[in-house]
C-alpha cells in the first residue's frame, strides 16, 4: 500500500510539472481527523448549485437532485413556495466556469476510504497555470460574494419579538410578510429614493469601513394609523432580506436588559422601535426603524443628526397611490371616471384617506370593481374639505404625494426625507430609556 501510494504521488508530481494547469483542492472537512467543516467547500457548493448548474448551457451531463426531509419553504420571494430540490454536481463530474476571460473547471470528488464506509468529498478547481496566481484571489472573492448573496436570498428569515423582562430573550417566528416595494402603493419618487438609499446602505461596506462610521442607518417613519408604516418596514425587510427584531420597550425594565437584547440581534437585521422616546446605542450592520404617529411630539434631541438619518412621512393616499391600489385590488386602471373623480376630490378638495382605508373599501367590493371604485369616489367626495373650486390646487409633498395642509409649502425630498449623515451614535448615550 505504501509503495502504491508513493508511486501515485510521484505520478501526480510528474503530471503536475507537465500539465499547463494548476489544481486547487477544497476538501469538505479540515484537519487530520477531518471533522472541522470547511466553509469554502460550502461556498463552492452554493456557487455551483445556483450560478453554474442552473445557468450553464449545456448543463453538465449528470447532476444529483435532493430534497432533505427538513426542507421547509424556500424560494427567493417573500411568500411561501413549495420546497425546491437541491441540485448538485454528481461525484467525479465537472463543470466549467469563465472568470475574467479565464476558464475555471470544477470537479466534484467523492472517495471512499479504505476499509471504511466513510466517504471523503472535495472539489478541485483547475485554472490555467500561467494565470493562476493572479486569477485565484479575485475568483475566490467573487465566489464568496456570490455564495453569500445566494445564502442570504435562500435563507428563511425570522421575526423576533422580545419577551417580558427579566428573561432578556427574543422569541421568533418565520417572517413571511407579503408586502414588497412592488405591492406597496407609494409615491414613485419616494419609492425610488428609498430603494436607492437602501442600496447605498446595503452595498456600503467599503464606505463605512473607510469613514469609520458604524454600519447602521436610522429611519424615522411617521404618519397616522394606517398610512403604511408597518407595511413599509416589511417591504424594507423583504428587499434587504434582513431579519426583523421588533423591540417592545414596555417589556424592557432596565438598561442592562436592553443591552442584553441588542447584543443578541444579528447583523443584517432591521430593529423596529415603535416607542421612540428612548435612547439607544447601536453599532453594526443594522437598519433601525422608529415609528410614530405623532412626529410633533418627539423630543427634538432625538431628531438630531446621526440618530435618525432618514425621515419619511407617510400620510393619506395621493392620487397615484389610489390608482395603484385600485388597479391592484380590483383591476380598474387609469382613465376610469370614478378614479378621475377620486383624484379630483384629493387634489382639489383636500380629501384624505389612508392606504388602509382605501384598501378596505376596495377589499370589501373586490368582486365588483365598478362598485368598488364608485364607493371609493363617493367616500372621498364626502371627505372634501373645499366648498368652492377656487381653493387652488394644493401643493404636493414629494415624500408621500399627499396634499399639504392649507398655507404650508411642499417641503420636497430634502425637507421630508433628510439624510442627515453625521457621524454619531444613534443617541447621545446608551443609558437606556429616558
Ligand atoms: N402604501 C400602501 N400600499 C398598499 N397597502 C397599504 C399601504 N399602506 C397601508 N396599506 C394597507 O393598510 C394596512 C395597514 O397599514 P399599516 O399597518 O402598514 O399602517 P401603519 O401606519 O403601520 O398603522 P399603525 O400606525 O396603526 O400601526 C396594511 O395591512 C395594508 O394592507
Amino acid at each position: 500500500t505504501q509503495l502504491l501510494s508513493l508511486l501515485h504521488s510521484l505520478w501526480q508530481s510528474l503530471q503536475d510539472s507537465l500539465t499547463p494547469y494548476s489544481y486547487f483542492d477544497v476538501p469538505e472537512f479540515l484537519g487530520s481527523a477531518a471533522v472541522e467543516p470547511n466553509a469554502l467547500y460550502r461556498h463552492v457548493q452554493l456557487y455551483l448549485q445556483r450560478s453554474l448548474l442552473v445557468a450553464s448551457s449545456p448543463p453538465p451531463p449528470r447532476l444529483t437532485l435532493s430534497l432533505p426531509r427538513s426542507a421547509s419553504v424556500s424560494g427567493t420571494s417573500s411568500s411561501p413556495t413549495a420546497p425546491v430540490p437541491h441540485v448538485s454536481l454528481s461525484p467525479n463530474h465537472s463543470v466549467a466556469d469563465t472568470f475574467e476571460g479565464h476558464r475555471a473547471v470544477w470537479t466534484h470528488h467523492a472517495d471512499t476510504l479504505q476499509d471504511s464506509l466513510e466517504e471523503r468529498r472535495s472539489f478541485s478547481l483547475r485554472l490555467p497555470k500561467r494565470h493562476a496566481a493572479t486569477v485565484l484571489p479575485a475568483y475566490l472573492a467573487h465566489l464568496a460574494a456570490a455564495a453569500d448573496h445566494l445564502e442570504r436570498s435562500s435563507r428563511a428569515r425570522r421575526l423576533h419579538t422580545n419577551a417580558a423582562s427579566p428573561t432578556r430573550a427574543w422569541a421568533s417566528v418565520p417572517f413571511c410578510h407579503p408586502t414588497t416595494f412592488d405591492t406597496l402603493a407609494l409615491d414613485p419618487a419616494l419609492k425610488a429614493r428609498l430603494l436607492s438609499d437602501l442600496a447605498a446602505f446595503a452595498g456600503g461596506a467599503e464606505f463605512y469601513r473607510r469613514t469609520g462610521r458604524p454600519w447602521k442607518r436610522g429611519y424615522l417613519l411617521h404618519g397616522p394609523p394606517g398610512s403604511g408604516k408597518s407595511s413599509l418596514i416589511a417591504a424594507m425587510a423583504n428587499h434587504l432580506r434582513y431579519d426583523v427584531f421588533d423591540l417592545e420597550l414596555t417589556r424592557v425594565a432596565t438598561n442592562a436588559d436592553l443591552r442584553a437584547l441588542l447584543i443578541q440581534t444579528t447583523n443584517r437585521s432591521i430593529i423596529v422601535i415603535e416607542d421612540i422616546d428612548c435612547s439607544l446605542h447601536l453599532t453594526g450592520e443594522r437598519v433601525i426603524v422608529f415609528t410614530t404617529n405623532h412626529v410633533d411630539g418627539i423630543d427634538p434631541a432625538l431628531l438630531r443628526p446621526g440618530r435618525m438619518d432618514v425621515h419619511v412621512r407617510l400620510d393619506a393616499c395621493g392620487p397615484h397611490a389610489v390608482r395603484e391600489l385600485a388597479d391592484r385590488y380590483v383591476g380598474v386602471g387609469a382613465g376610469h371616471e370614478m378614479l378621475d373623480a377620486a383624484e379630483d376630490a384629493i387634489v382639489r378638495g383636500g380629501a384624505e384617506m389612508t392606504p388602509a382605508e382605501v384598501g378596505e373599501v376596495l377589499l370589501r367590493n373586490r368582486d365588483e370593481p365598478e362598485a368598488a371604485v364608485t364607493e371609493l369616489a363617493a367616500e372621498l367626495k364626502a371627505r372634501r374639505r373645499d366648498t368652492d373650486d377656487d381653493d387652488a390646487l394644493r401643493q404636493w409633498e414629494l415624500s408621500d404625494g399627499s396634499p399639504t395642509k392649507k398655507g404650508r409649502k411642499g417641503l420636497g425630498w430634502e425637507g421630508k426625507v433628510r439624510i442627515l449623515g453625521r457621524l454619531r451614535s444613534l443617541t447621545k448615550s446608551d443609558s437606556g430609556r429616558r
